[in-house]
């Protein structure tokens, strides 16, 4: 089932500023969709209205391209989990997965079968008996997944669905999660304000903030090639170095002592934001007397993260492979960085992606 939001507004009743504007996006059969965001941008507004449990107040919803504006939930054919997992207590795992297929008075048979698929899908063939409370986080959550599993329906809407499950849980559902998800060929969109999730589950990710899509992409490309600064800041951690400066013969000036190299020709005297990965940042370490002095060391396992100031001013995040040997108060030597992206100062778009050296003014 395909999905197709054409410049969908909402605003709730009583208030005159839109909480979603023009919001698009095609959402092909059998694809894992992420809505990201920051807390309160809209992802579960939007989700609520492809469900069909509050109305859309302008635009176009089409299902399988049929306008599906009007449609009532249940006519929509989907599933939806939740964060909390609506698991009915007194239940049984078995009943609560059955419970959608009882109400809409389904064969028993078919209901049993459908049943006993869909617990053996997600793990939980030796606990069809137990009551939710008997049951782990992570069980009652496959409950909740058995039951939209057991629908049947080819479009599942999940809105946080992992949120409250400890993280060694979580990267096992994630995985088990998409599995399904290829397995029996669902439409999902998940909603999610984790860039980690979002970035190793879905096939596309669309970014929301501030009322507006910022961004829609495979998750490489919102990495690579962010469209403006708040998307460069949303994925990867530690998160990118956002560096002020100014266009001046054809350099970037970061201040007065220090220069960015640069190829792209941008405007004379206009003001923009060199956006720099920490672990692009190239430093030598070994040296007596360097342009930035590291204020923190954090060994991060597999990786040492230093913080470090430029100049005094500047404070630039290095993620370095392996443990690396530095310590507060020492000074390294920021060289340059092997990619970065500049961004427009006034409407934070991206302006271009560069590689080059610092140099001294
Ligand atoms: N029924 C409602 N009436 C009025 N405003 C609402 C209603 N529901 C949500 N909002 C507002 O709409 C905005 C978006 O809320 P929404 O729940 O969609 O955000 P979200 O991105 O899912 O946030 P979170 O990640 O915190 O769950 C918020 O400012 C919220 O206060």
């Amino acid at each position: 089932m395909s999905i197709q939001l054409k410049h969908l507004v909402k605003k709730y009743e009583g208030s005159d500023t839109p909480v979603l504007e023009n919001v698009s996006a095609h959402i092909e059969d059998n694809e894992f969709f992420a809505i990201v965001g920051p807390s309160g941008c809209g992802k579960s507004t939007l989700l609520r209205m492809i469900a069909g449990i509050i109305p859309i107040t302008s635009g176009k919803l089409y299902l399988n391209e049929n306008v599906a504006n009007d449609l009532a939930p249940q006519e929509r054919k989907l599933s939806m989990v939740f964060q909390s997992y609506a698991l009915y207590p007194f239940l049984s795992v078995f009943d609560n997965v059955a419970f959608g297929l009882k109400a809409r008075k389904q064969p028993k048979e078919m209901i049993k079968e459908r049943v006993t698929r869909a617990l053996a899908l997600v793990n939980l063939t030796d606990y069809k008996d137990r009551k939710p409370k008997d049951l782990s986080g992570g069980q009652r959550q496959r409950v909740a997944l058995a039951r939209a599993i057991a629908n049947e329906s080819k479009i599942c809407l999940m809105d946080e669905p992992l949120s409250n499950l400890d993280a060694q849980l979580r990267a096992k559902m994630r995985i088990e999660l998409k599995e399904l998800q290829r397995k029996l060929g669902l439409t999902v969109i998940y909603v999610t304000h984790d860039q980690v999730e979002a970035m190793t589950m879905a096939d596309h990710v669309m970014v929301l903030n501030n009322h507006h899509v910022q961004q829609i992409d495979t998750p490489l490309g919102v990495y690579q090639h962010p469209r403006n600064e708040f998307v460069a800041s949303f994925f990867g951690t530690p998160q990118i170095n956002l560096i002020s400066a100014v266009f001046e013969n054809g350099r970037l000036k970061v201040n007065d002592d220090f220069i960015m190299e640069t190829d792209s020709s941008l405007i004379d005297g206009h003001n923009y934001k060199i956006g720099v990965r920490p672990n692009q940042v190239q430093i030598k370490s070994d040296v007596n007397n360097g342009n930035a002095q590291v204020v923190n060391v954090s060994q991060l396992g597999d990786r040492t993260m230093v913080e470090a100031i430029l100049n005094n001013q500047q404070e630039i995040r290095v993620v370095l492979n392996g443990q690396v040997d530095i310590r507060p108060q020492q000074f390294i030597q920021i060289e340059g960085a092997d990619e970065y992206f500049i961004f427009d100062s006034d409407d934070r778009s991206l302006v271009s992606v560069n590689k080059g050296a610092l140099v001294n003014a």
